[in-house]
């Protein structure tokens, strides 16, 4: 990539630059194949204008034509990266990119959407992996999305610390099955597992976690439902 960026310069955002990065953000996002835009410029400026209080913002201005881009961090991310097409390819995006990289040298995540294969590329070519995939029901445009990771100095660190965040979502998460499976137990006529309703869960696991396949989390939920029904039987 031509890196042109001898009349670069990149500096702090100030709370007048809103309307500037406003009209970046919009051209920016016109011009990739990302879903349409849920806010026009105007709301978007507004919402620039408080984010460059509380966030940390950069501003890409060139020489020749002023402001053509922004990147926008809050702790551990990268909310927006953006570079007007006015200036593609002469080395924005790069330039913007190292700088947060600078900025969080430990490492930061963010969002791209699924259908964005140009920013997925720039983002691969400059060091980041991309983590889970979503169906979109999160985000604002209800449209596909990649979580992807800048891992830092010290990646395994970087990523066990991603590890211990699921981690302690998954914990609560089978504290709150294993209960469950307990309180259902004096209900049934039977000790014996039911394999059908157990498939049943594995299926629908599997609606949320497709990269598993039914298999893997069949043999998944056995484990979790054996120990919690051990654990439910410790208990009486
Ligand atoms: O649904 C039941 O019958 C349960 O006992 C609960 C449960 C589960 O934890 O999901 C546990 C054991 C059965 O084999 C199937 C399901």
């Amino acid at each position: 990539m031509p890196t042109d960026t001898s009349d670069l310069w990149l500096r702090p955002a100030e709370p007048g630059d809103a309307a500037a990065l406003a009209a970046v953000h919009v051209a920016a996002r016109r011009a990739a194949p990302m879903p349409a835009p849920v806010h026009g410029e105007a709301d978007v400026a507004r919402w620039l204008a408080a984010r460059v209080e509380t966030d940390e913002v950069w501003v890409a201005d060139l020489a020749d034509h002023g402001v053509v881009g922004y990147a926008r961090l809050t702790p551990g991310w990268l909310d927006d990266l953006y570079v007007a097409p006015v200036a593609a390819r002469r080395g924005v995006g790069g330039a913007l990119l190292d700088l947060v990289k600078a900025r969080e040298p430990d490492g930061f995540c963010l969002w791209v959407f699924a259908s964005n294969a140009p920013a997925r590329a720039f983002y691969a070519g400059h060091g980041l992996v991309e983590l889970e995939s979503t169906d979109g029901s999160a985000n604002e445009e209800g449209a596909p999305d990649v979580r992807l990771a800048w891992p830092g100095a010290e990646p395994l660190r970087f990523l066990r610390g991603l590890v211990d965040d699921v981690d302690a979502q998954l914990g609560d998460l089978l504290a709150r099955r294993a209960a469950l499976t307990r309180a259902i137990q004096p209900f049934k006529d039977t000790t014996r597992r039911d394999p059908g309703r157990e498939r049943a869960v594995a299926e629908s696991l599997a609606t949320r976690a497709p990269e598993l396949g039914v298999e893997r989390l069949e043999r998944i939920a056995h484990a979790i439902i054996t120990e919690s029904l051990d654990a439910a039987a410790e208990r009486t």
